[in-house]
This record gives structure tokens, sequence and C-alpha cells, in this order.
């Protein structure tokens, strides 16, 4: 089932309350769905951040797992700015044949390759005074990056088989779950592109790094299905709670569907939920080893700083320490060069 607008558009307007979800509506300037006015540090972190990109008309690439959400924030990022009117456009790179990919996005003139019996405007196009969302943009083949970036830095688009160019204005969003910076390395990614779409970066944290926002997420999800209400047993919220969802958001979307389908009574127990969860070995488990205060400190302070997108001074506010600490740690870290201050 489509998720309601209101939660598609966490930026946009809204209705004091969802009518969908029937969550509050925040208002702080901008009106919110309070399920993405998230409880974890981690969440909020990338709330501020994108309230501030969605302002922007740079390109921003969305950094995240799968399922953790990178549409519906490229979605939110494009209604919750000056574009909302404009058309919001989504493609995903590793669906589409590369030479099929190409006329998909600038479009052809007739007579450009056998087949194209008609002119045809392209994505770019559709997405004019708008925002393209170029979903799996690590599965751009290296012979269309060298267009894209073309497009990007002239501001210009080109028809297959054309002359002449268009001049756009589309604002590009570029997602991946992989580490573009490693495909860079590996010469799958050319880095001049890697440059010019990384002007803004938001990084979306796993699930299992936002323990605070699962269960009313789960709830959320348990709202939209339409099966009578149902309820998880707190025996079920522990397993929830215990388990690392490697498909982040839309695995739990699924388990509460699949749940909610099992279930007979109001009461979601254990068994309802999917096998996974059940045969999972729990968090607690001492399956790595205890590691010390130092070390979990590290690695949050890291995450926290890349959920703020490298930016020192909005980490170490978050953190709650001084931005000369946190440049310490860094240093102490090794990270401080590669970051931004
Ligand atoms: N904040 C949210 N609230 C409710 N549902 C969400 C939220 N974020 C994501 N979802 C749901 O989780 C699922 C995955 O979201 P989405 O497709 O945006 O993830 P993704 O990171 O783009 O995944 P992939 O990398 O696999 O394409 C979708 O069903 C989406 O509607």
């Amino acid at each position: 089932m489509p998720l309601p607008d209101c939660c598609q558009e966490p930026f946009g307007a809204g209705p004091e309350r969802c009518s969908a979800c029937s969550h509050q509506v925040t208002s702080e300037g901008l009106r919110t769905c309070t399920r993405f006015a998230a409880q974890s540090p981690a969440m909020q972190a990338v709330l501020r951040r994108a309230r501030a990109i969605a302002q922007s008309s740079a390109p921003v690439v969305l950094l995240g797992e799968t399922g953790t959400g990178k549409e519906v924030f490229a979605r939110a990022l494009h209604h919750g700015g000056a574009r909302a009117a404009r058309p919001f456009v989504p493609v995903n790179c590793g669906a589409i044949p590369g030479e099929l990919l190409e006329s998909e996005l600038l479009g052809h003139v007739r007579g450009a390759f056998s087949g194209a019996v008609a002119d045809k405007a392209g994505l770019f196009e559709a997405a004019a005074g708008g925002t393209l969302l170029l979903d799996e943009v690590g599965d751009l083949p290296l012979s269309l990056q060298v267009k894209l970036l073309r497009v990007l830095q002239d501001g210009e688009v080109r028809r297959v088989g054309s002359n002449h160019s268009l001049a756009l204005d589309v604002r590009v969003i570029a997602a991946t779950h992989k580490d573009l910076g490693a495909l860079v390395e590996r010469g799958l990614f050319r880095e001049d592109l890697y440059y010019r779409l990384k002007v803004l970066t938001l990084r979306l944290p796993p699930l299992r790094e936002r323990l605070a926002d699962i269960l009313p997420l789960a709830r959320h999800f348990l709202a939209l299905e339409r099966t009578p209400p149902r309820r998880l047993t707190p025996a079920a919220e522990e397993l929830l709670l215990e388990y690392r969802w490697p498909g982040n958001l839309r695995e739990l979307s699924n388990a509460m569907r699949c749940a909610s389908a099992v279930a007979e009574g109001a009461a979601l127990e254990p068994e309802h939920l999917p096998e996974e969860l059940l045969r999972a070995p729990t968090r607690l488990a001492p399956a790595a080893p205890l590691r010390t205060l130092a070390q979990v400190e590290r690695e949050h302070v890291l995450a926290v700083l890349a959920a703020c997108g490298g930016v020192q001074a909005e980490a170490a506010r978050i953190l709650g320490i001084g931005r000369n600490t946190l440049w310490r740690k860094l240093r102490e870290y090794g990270e401080a060069v590669a970051l931004s201050s």
C-alpha cells in the first residue's frame, strides 16, 4: 500500500494531524509529521540537516543502506523546498540497461537509433524546474557518467542524436547504498562526477542505530494495515529491539504486515513475527567481543559526525562538547584531516 502523502512529504504543508497515521503534526516553521520528528539522536541530526538542505538547490548525495528511506527523504527534500510545485522525477539507474538509460535521461531525436521513430524528451526535461532523483547512482555506467557530468556542469541537456542543447534548471539528488568513494578508488565511478554530486550529503542511519525509533515506527506500520487494531506484546517488542534489521525500514514494515496477517487476536506475539527475527542471535548475546568505553565513544562520535555530513560545528553541538574537544578527539582517531569543519 502506498504511504499517504503526509508520510512521504514530511517537510511540506499539512493538516494538524496526519489523516492516515493520526500522528500529530508539529510546527517548527515547517510542518512535520511527528513520525519524522524521530526520537533517536542520530535521526534528529538527520532531520535538522535535511531541513536546511531542502532550502538549497545544490546537488545532494543520499547515502544509506537499503531500506533506510533514501527515496522517502529525496521526496521530502523536494517537497520541503522551493521546487515543491514542480515535478519530482525518480529514476532507478540500476534497473535500466545502459544504452536505454541514456535516452531515458537525455531524450532522443527521431532517427537517432533504430526504433527512435519520434522525438522524445528525457527525464531531465520532465524534471525541468524540479528535482531528478538518480537512485542507485553507483550503478550508472561510466560512459553515461561523462554525459551526466556535462549536464551538471553546463546546466544543459542535449537529446541523443541532436545538435542543440536545451538549458535546464534541475536539482539532482543521487542516492546509493554503495560506498561511492570506494567505487572511485576502484575506477568504477568518475572522481569529477563524484565531487560534482556530493556538494551536500545526507547519510540515513540504519535502523539498528535508531533504537528509539523502532517501536514508534513499528506502531506506525501496524496502523497502516487494514486489519483490526493490533498491539505488540512486551516480548515481541523486545525482539524488535534486539534484531539487527539488515533490510531496515522496509524489513520492519514487512514484518508488521506479516504479523498483522498471521495474528488472530489483537496481541502480536513473537511467534507472529517473521522467522528471521526469532532465529537471529540477539543483540545482547556476546557475539562480538565486549568493547571499551573509548571504542564505543569513538564509534558514536564518528556516527554523529557522519550524520551531520562531516560538519564539525553541528556534530559538536549535538554531542554536547566544544568544537576544540571534538577536533582533538578526531585528531586522536586520525580522522581530522579528511573532514570539513
Ligand atoms: N520515515 C519513514 N516513515 C515511514 N516509512 C518509511 C520511512 N522511510 C522509509 N519508509 C518506508 O520504508 C521503505 C523503504 O524506503 P525507501 O524506498 O525510501 O528506502 P531506500 O533507502 O530508498 O531503499 P533502497 O536503497 O533499497 O532503494 C518504503 O516502503 C518506505 O515507504
